[in-house]
């Protein structure tokens, strides 16, 4: 028998401000340990894609997002799951952002964003922001 992995719908915010964008690393003891992402997290049940950005980062940031436009799907098989990620760019309403869950947050240049150790789920959302 073939055990079905977990899995997992998750929203991420592209928080742009001019040409800079907000980068979120993950903490020591969690899974993708290290790994920079894009501040988000698992869309509830009966939950929209847009209502969970908008939770999540009130809930990791303390801050108020717009939500512009998607940027871009990913699916992709870690070991522990199978993460469908979604990408949206936003811009920040209120609040200057904090970090209640990632052990850093950083503003990088579009151009600059390869360089950073993304989870590989964030690959094609880093590849539409730096092509063209
Ligand atoms: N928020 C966010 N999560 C991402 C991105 N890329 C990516 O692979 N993920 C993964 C990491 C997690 O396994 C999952 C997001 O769930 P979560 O935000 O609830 O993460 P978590 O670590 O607190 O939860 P868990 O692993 O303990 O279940 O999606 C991304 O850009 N942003």
């Amino acid at each position: 028998m073939t055990l079905m992995k977990k899995e997992v719908h998750v929203v991420g915010a592209v928080i742009m401000e001019g040409d800079n964008i907000l980068c979120a690393q993950r903490g020591a003891t969690k899974t993708l340990a290290h790994k920079w992402e894009f501040p988000g997290g698992k869309i509830e049940a009966g939950e929209t894609p847009e209502a969970a950005l908008h939770r999540e980062i009130e809930e990791e940031l303390g801050a108020e997002i717009a939500i512009d436009h998607h940027i871009a799907d990913c699916t992709y098989e870690y070991d522990f799951a199978v993460v469908h990620l979604a990408t949206y760019a936003c811009r920040l309403l209120s609040g200057e952002p904090v970090s209640e869950e990632h052990i850093r947050l950083a503003w990088r240049k579009r151009s600059e964003l390869p360089e950073l150790d993304w989870a590989a789920a964030d690959w094609p959302t880093i590849d539409a922001l730096t092509s063209g």
